[in-house]
């Protein structure tokens, strides 16, 4: 195991935050952290990285406690990051390298995190991509056995993120174990081997996305007009829930589904059937949406 956190705690004032969360990353796996604003992520996080102290648990690393050479060994994107003005891309690159004994080259980042077109920029005229980008490149001058991001891609068009996620995704093939958290689904399905997710400071289920999926659902999730009247006999038989105004209603076949909609008399409005996904999970955990 690379980062193992048992049963950490983090409360401020009358508020807990972290209520004893556990962790265990595998080398070389992506987890992802999902929750709503304030369910304790970033805490989390900041406590996994050694940026807070836990007030209870223990955090190991590759076995050890956390020590002074843990910084050496992590990266951080963090969410927002103060840097000198007037320095361009690779000025930023080479300030940050400085503060570590071994470093990657500029080139192999460039590279890397697809800083080609803006390398010469200041790093005050990025757009929001190529900002992440950069803070990206950053948090990698080290070549860290583990890497944190914060929310990457909160902010970024819909092209932005898919190319961010590409780059994510060759960092994983290269063996980088990364540890990340999100508020976008799809991004969790995209790159996670496991996801956890989480509300009012704890975990509240943790897995493979497709093995969370399998246990939380029926195959298939129907979803019909929210102003129907739906009669007790498919209250009883299907695990019915109201979502964002609609019904959904998990079943194993559709057609059996619209058979026994039809014997029932419920009309059909709004009828459609998809597979569920995270989102749903997270609404049928939570009782929140994301
Ligand atoms: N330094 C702090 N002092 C006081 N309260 C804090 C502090 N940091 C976080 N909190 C509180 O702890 C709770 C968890 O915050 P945290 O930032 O970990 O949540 P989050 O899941 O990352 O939320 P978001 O998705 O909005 O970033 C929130 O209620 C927050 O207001």
């Amino acid at each position: 195991m690379l980062l193992t956190a048992t049963q950490i705690r983090k409360r401020f004032g009358d508020h807990q935050a972290v209520d004893g969360v556990d962790i265990s990353l595998l080398e070389g796996q992506c987890l992802g952290l999902l929750g709503p604003n304030g369910a304790g992520k970033s805490t989390t996080l900041e406590m996994l990285e050694g940026v807070q102290q836990p007030d209870s648990g223990s955090i190991l690393f590759a076995g050890h406690p956390l020590s002074n050479s843990y910084r050496e060994q992590i990266g951080i994107q963090f969410q927002q990051t103060a840097l000198p003005d007037y320095l361009t891309v690779r000025e930023c690159i080479e300030l940050f390298s400085s503060f570590y004994h071994q470093c990657i080259s500029v080139d192999e980042l460039v590279a890397l995190c697809d800083l080609g077109k803006f390398i010469d920029k200041l790093h005050f005229h990025l757009s929001g991509g190529q900002r992440q980008r950069l803070l990206l490149a950053l948090s990698l001058v080290n070549q860290p056995r583990l890497l944190f991001l914060d929310e990457p891609t909160t902010g970024l068009d819909p092209v932005a993120r898919a190319q961010f996620w590409e780059t994510l995704k060759q960092l994983k093939a290269q063996g980088l174990t990364m540890l990340l958290t999100t508020h976008y689904m799809d991004e969790a399905a995209e790159l996670c081997d496991r996801t956890a997710l989480m509300n009012h400071g704890k975990i509240v289920a943790e897995d493979t996305p497709q093995a969370l999926l399998k246990d939380h659902f029926a195959p298939l999730l129907a979803e019909l007009d929210g102003s129907l009247e739906l009669p007790s006999p498919l209250m009883d038989q299907y695990r019915v829930q109201k979502q964002s105004g609609n019904w959904t209603v998990e079943c194993g076949s559709a057609d059996e589904l619209i058979a026994k909609l039809t014997s029932l008399k419920v009309p059909l409005r709004g009828f459609s059937v998809r597979q569920p996904n995270l989102n749903d999970l997270f609404i049928k955990l939570t009782g929140q949406v994301l």
